[in-house]
């Protein structure tokens, strides 16, 4: 009997739960200081339920490589072997300080599609630029100087750019583009970490303010992004950046030959996917895992690209013992 399609509407209430359990298993590590602890409680978490899914899945964008991560490292195989072949790109806690220190906008990630649907991304660096739906394709570009980007979309909305709000990680190494996004008289919405958040604020740009996002942040975590946009709208590109040979051999072992090129949203996500995140820290998206006494809430985002379909899902549930 051959394997079973990829039945993205019934896997999908299933890969809710697996974002959701990772929040769960780190909402009592939030603020607490320790990173480490609050990775690794969602890391398990969602190992046990992905493991749980009637599927062939193998991780594609994970922990790392399997002999730095001991588990959901890239290449692991997950699920019960017993239904569709997919791939997986997950980020357990995207924002572990965030996390550890009660900032905004730490997420539980992960993204489904069937084998071959997601770019292999090693664990380097990305260029990155994104914009919300709805404007012309290629409008922005990553090959346009800061400045340009930002009066490209201002003409593109039919504003000033002024009314152009961007998000940027705060960085040393970004220090010239923001002075150059200033100088367009732009405003810029710094944020600390958590870039897979800040590419899908230009989605909800009437609810999180943020037109444009900018810079250089984990690879994983452009994959992700585009599996988010894929399903939300909008644009993104990056480009892989390399900091040395170790990290050119990596793009060529995950067999990327061309280690130039600027990727579109559906060259990194080429199939339809399934995209879930829950909210851990509260944020502009999505709110933060919420305690009372005895019981935790959290509120996942779960969306399909196949329908353009985003669902927000609360659940409420007693505080795990143990
Ligand atoms: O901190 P760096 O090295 O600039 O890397 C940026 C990356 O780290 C993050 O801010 C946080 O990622 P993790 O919490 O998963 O480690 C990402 O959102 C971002 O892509
Ligand atoms: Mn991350």
């Amino acid at each position: 009997m051959s394997a079973p399609d990829f039945d993205d509407r019934m896997l999908s209430l299933g890969l809710a739960r697996v974002a959701e359990q990772a929040a769960i298993a780190s909402a009592r590590l939030v603020g607490r200081g320790d990173e480490k602890a609050a990775d690794q409680a969602a890391v398990n978490a969602m190992r046990e339920q992905l493991n749980r899914l009637d599927i062939s899945g193998v991780v594609v964008i994970g922990e790392g490589e399997r002999d730095e991560a001991p588990m959901l490292f890239i290449g692991e195989e997950v699920g019960t072997g017993k239904g569709p072949a997919v791939d997986i790109a997950l980020d357990p806690l995207e924002g572990t300080t965030l996390t550890a220190k009660d900032m905004p906008n730490a997420l539980t990630v992960i993204a489904m599609g069937p084998r071959g649907s997601m770019l292999h991304a090693p664990d380097v660096y990305m260029d990155k630029l994104a914009i919300g739906p709805g404007y012309p394709e290629g409008i922005v570009d990553l090959d346009m100087p800061p400045a340009t980007r930002v009066s490209a979309l201002a003409t593109a909305k039919g504003c000033d750019p002024s009314d152009i709000t961007v998000c940027i990680l705060e960085r040393p190494r970004h220090e010239a583009m923001i002075a150059e996004v200033r100088s367009t008289g732009a405003a810029i919405r710094l944020i600390t970490d958590g870039d897979v958040a800040g590419v899908m604020h230009c989605a909800e740009a009437d609810v999180t303010g943020i037109d444009m996002y900018m810079g250089q942040g984990g690879a994983p975590e452009g994959v992700l992004a585009a599996a988010a946009l894929k399903c939300m709208g909008g644009q993104i590109q990056g480009r892989l950046l390399f900091r040395d040979d170790d990290e050119k051999g990596r793009a060529e072992k995950a067999g990327i030959a061309d280690l130039d090129r600027i990727y579109a949203r559906d060259d990194m996500v080429a199939g339809d996917v399934i995209f879930a995140a829950t909210g851990v820290t509260g944020g502009s998206l999505l709110p933060g895992i919420k305690r009372d006494v005895g019981w935790l809430t959290t509120e996942t985002l779960l969306m399909r690209s196949k329908t353009g379909s985003v669902r927000r899902m609360r659940y409420r549930t007693p505080v795990p013992q143990g």
